[in-house]
């Protein structure tokens, strides 16, 4: 079993506990009440490469990252430094993340919010809007491309903005075809966990322009956001540099600062 079935499982498990608690229908009505969602490809589409940063404790690959008792606080240092999005992971069992994390980080900042998470059914769209999120992730490698199409289409539905994460070219066409508008290429093959940071630049040409085009994953700093600037990243998503550094927001402010140099802006469609 790879480590994305696994976590998947241990995902499916849990939904279906918050399933028997939740009913959808409250769920619905809950995700009606909450402020309308912002409009995340405008957030990372923009002259600048934008920056989405992420609170997350834990992760398969490198086990306890930081404790983060104070998500709402990390993130509003993100915010500060000048972050386009947060992205706040909710699964539990791996990445040591909550629906709790999200609701707190979404109530402190006024950024677009991004809920990462392995999501599967619609049931998790819609707690990702009742708990303030305004994107959602979608993997596509662990959906069917029925599933894929129609979590796209209910994401966009009710407002959510989804990134749909992809690991190679035949995942970009798959993301292509359901009408991905912004695709993450993740630097990490979620199925062995192994960091290739050339990914970007191999899978990247195969996205078309009018699609927004993340690099997820591995960014050390400002060097690694030019190198995938100067691959044609319009945005990059960074978790473990942040969150096991000292001072985050003038991390995030470094990141920033490079995004907006004027040598990484020519050439940009
Ligand atoms: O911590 P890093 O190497 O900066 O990576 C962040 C982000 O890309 C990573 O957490 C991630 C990318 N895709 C995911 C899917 C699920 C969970 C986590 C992820």
């Amino acid at each position: 079993m790879s480590v994305l079935d696994e976590i998947i499982d241990g995902v499916r498990a849990d939904l279906a506990e918050r399933q028997a608690r939740v009913g959808l229908d409250e769920l619905k009505e809950r995700a009606q009440k909450a402020r309308p969602a912002k409009d995340g490809v405008a957030a990372l589409k923009g002259e600048s490469v934008t920056v989405i940063c992420e609170v997350k404790r834990s992760s398969p690959s490198k086990g306890a990252l930081a404790a983060i008792a104070d998500p709402a606080g990390l993130a509003a240092d993100y915010e500060a430094g000048g972050a386009a999005v947060i992205s706040v992971l909710t699964e539990q069992r791996k990445f040591g993340g909550s629906l709790a994390d999200l609701e707190a980080v979404r109530a402190k900042v006024d950024i677009p919010v991004l809920r990462k998470d392995f999501i599967v059914t619609a049931y998790q769209l819609w707690e990702a809007r009742a708990y303030g999120a305004d994107l959602a992730l979608l993997i596509v490698s662990a959906l069917e491309q029925e599933a894929l199409v129609s979590l796209i289409e209910r994401a966009e539905s009710i407002g959510l903005t989804p990134l749909v994460e992809v690991h190679d070219e035949e995942e970009v066409a798959r993301a292509v075809d359901a009408g991905a508008k912004i695709i993450g290429v993740n630097a990490r093959n979620l199925k062995t966990l192994e960091v290739d940071r050339g990914n970007f630049a191999r899978v990247a040409p195969e996205i078309p322009d009018h699609i927004v085009k993340i690099a997820e994953s591995g960014v050390r700093g400002p060097h690694d956001l030019i190198a995938y600037a100067n691959d044609g990243a319009d945005a990059v998503l960074v978790g473990e540099s942040l969150v096991t550094g000292k001072d985050p927001r003038t991390a995030v402010a470094d990141l920033v600062a490079a995004g907006s140099h004027p040598a990484i802006r020519h050439g940009r469609s």
